[in-house]
């Protein structure tokens, strides 16, 4: 027989446990940025890889809404690419990231590019736009929640590179303070949409499923890093230090 349904508190805190046990911000690469301990290039190649999810957001978030019926949904969820791509003149999040590549010594043409970013980064990030075209609508939104947690490590971000790093200023870090006032809404619609839509033992496990999944997708973009740039095994193709520098 089928489990029982938790109940809405029961699930809500069953999700949050996963952010507390597997979110990024437990990752050691995390507490290297944000403690100052990152050498210049391994912020390079933190702003470098991460432009890979940067750019895929909005496409996700648009393979997504090609698949959504329900106009209300869609009305809610299109804020996401407005978001990130903006408008022409004063454009959003990807612009945003970009004003951080020049601020680290980047030329932002060559970031935009996509060249040199790392194997492991390109599939797990290919894997979360795929995952979200394919699997149901529920596990979709459900792999977005890893935004609950995605405030405090914004602002812990924020408040560490602002401490250690000279590039750090209201300009190559809007992308995060932006961040810090566009998350909560998405996060508040999303996080009842999945309350609400996984009424069975079943689909309250697919959605748990796929969060772990979510976080495994971020993890692993740090892991790949530290592996790369840390300790120094870059993976062919990818980029190297002085490649790919404003001039
Ligand atoms: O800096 C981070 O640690 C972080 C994490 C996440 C996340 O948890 O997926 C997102 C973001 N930032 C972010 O800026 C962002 O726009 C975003 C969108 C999404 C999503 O899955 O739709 N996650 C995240």
């Amino acid at each position: 027989m089928q489990d029982q349904a938790q109940s809405r508190e029961d699930f809500e805190a069953r999700l949050r446990a996963i952010g507390a046990e597997r979110y990024h911000d437990r990752h050691p690469f995390h507490a290297r940025l944000h403690g100052g301990g990152c050498t210049p290039d391994e912020v390079r190649a933190w702003v470098i890889n991460r432009w890979m999810y940067q750019s895929r957001i909005p496409m996700k978030d648009a393979a997504f809404m090609s698949r959504v019926e329900d106009p209300d949904l869609r009305r809610a969820w299109r804020k996401r690419i407005e978001d990130h791509d903006g408008g022409i003149a004063e454009g959003g999040g990807i612009r945003r990231w970009l004003a951080l590549a020049r601020a680290v010594g980047l030329d932002p043409d060559y970031v935009a590019g996509g060249k040199g970013i790392m194997p492991a980064t390109r599939f797990a990030v290919d894997a979360y736009v795929r995952f979200v075209r394919d699997m149901p609508l529920l596990d979709a939104v459900a792999a977005s929640l890893t935004e609950l947690f995605a405030p405090k490590i914004h602002a812990q971000r924020i408040e560490g590179l602002l401490a250690h790093y000279d590039f750090a200023d209201d300009t190559s870090l809007a992308y995060f303070r932006k961040r810090l006032t566009e998350a909560p809404g998405d996060v508040k619609f999303g996080l009842d949409y999945v309350l609400t839509h996984a009424d069975t033992r079943e689909k309250q496990d697919a959605a748990a499923a796929a969060l772990v999944f979510k976080t495994d997708v971020l993890w692993a973009q740090l892991d790949a890093l530290w592996h790369g740039y840390v300790e120094g095994n870059i993976p062919p193709g990818a980029w190297r230090p002085g490649e790919g520098m404003a001039t």
